[in-house]
């Protein structure tokens, strides 16, 4: 089949905050090969102005019926949501892109039913950088993968983490080390603002070798996220600093790496990994 003769793609999104409005506004403006199927939200009301702006609203359903109409859906909400959304898309051999990256660790099941019926769960970039490079190294052997993170208060703010160990970030007035551990750990700690350390664990060494501080730091106005990989094919070390969206725990670059990604599905000259 050529690519102009390619079946149109039918596209879920489910959560309409920091980073769904962006995926939708883009898929409603036009993404070759891809249609938007349906939306998934939890108060309606709250985004009727929103999907009225819309060139062309879509249904708004229930997470359980998404399957029945779309061919990849896009989760683009709370963490806990994560096995409801892509259990039956990936059942059914379709494909999931994911953002709450963390909760993959915490629900194994699914890319073991990814497996079994040919689906797929597809984790994009998102607020990191460079696991082109990460995945490449992989595919020799990487010695180590380090990760620092450092956010403004209130891109932490609310943590379990936090919460559970009493740490009060709202008052400090110097940068203080708030975590030290790993990816995993990390994912149980803070499922809201870490997902960038699962990705990274993924794309690399896995969540039990990843090692990750994490540093509230008062003065910060980015999420910024410094890696350092060993590899027997290369050294090398990056650092993205995000400029937070409307949801100050995301960065704004995290939308644009999931529509780049939808983009590429169908574009003729495809970059990176
Ligand atoms: N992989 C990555 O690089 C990154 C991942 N994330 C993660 O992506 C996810 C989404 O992030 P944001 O858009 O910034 O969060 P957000 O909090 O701005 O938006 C989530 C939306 O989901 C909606 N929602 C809640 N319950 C729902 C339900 N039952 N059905 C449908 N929608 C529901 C909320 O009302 C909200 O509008 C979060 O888990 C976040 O931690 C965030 C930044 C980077
Ligand atoms: O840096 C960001 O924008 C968001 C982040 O760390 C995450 O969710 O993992």
């Amino acid at each position: 089949m050529s690519r102009e003769t390619m079946s149109v793609a039918r596209v879920a999104v489910v959560g309409l905050g920091g980073i769904g409005q962006k995926v939708v506004e883009a898929l409603d403006q036009g993404i070759a090969g891809l249609t938007l199927a349906a939306i998934s939200v939890q108060n309606p009301d709250k985004h009727a102005a929103f999907l009225a702006e819309l060139g062309k609203t879509p249904p708004v359903l229930p997470i359980a019926d998404l399957e029945a109409v779309a061919d990849i859906v896009i989760e683009c909400a709370p963490a806990p949501l994560l096995p409801e959304i892509v259990r039956p898309f990936v059942t059914k051999g379709k494909t999931a892109i994911v953002l709450s990256v963390g909760a993959l660790l915490f629900n194994d099941d699914l890319v073991a039913l990814a497996k079994t019926h040919g689906g797929q769960i597809v984790v994009p970039t998102g607020a990191l950088i460079g696991l082109d490079a990460v995945t490449a190294a992989a595919e020799g052997k990487i010695h180590s993968v380090k990760m620092v993170t450092r956010k403004p208060v209130k891109g932490l703010a609310g943590a379990p983490y936090i919460v559970e160990n009493k740490i009060d970030i709202d008052s400090i007035t110097e940068p203080l080390k708030i975590f030290e551990g790993t990816a995993r750990e990390a994912a149980k700690g803070f499922p809201a603002n870490l997902n960038v350390a699962v990705a990274l664990s993924l794309a690399g060494v896995g969540p039990d070798a990843t090692t990750l501080q994490i540093w509230a730091d008062p003065a910060l106005t980015r999420n910024v996220h410094r890696v350092e990989v060993d590899a027997d094919s290369a050294r090398f070390s990056m650092q993205i600093e995000n400029i937070p969206s409307e949801n100050p725990k995301t960065g704004r670059i995290t939308a644009l790496s999931v529509i780049a990604l939808l983009r590429k599905r169908g574009a003729a000259l495809r970059v990176g990994t």
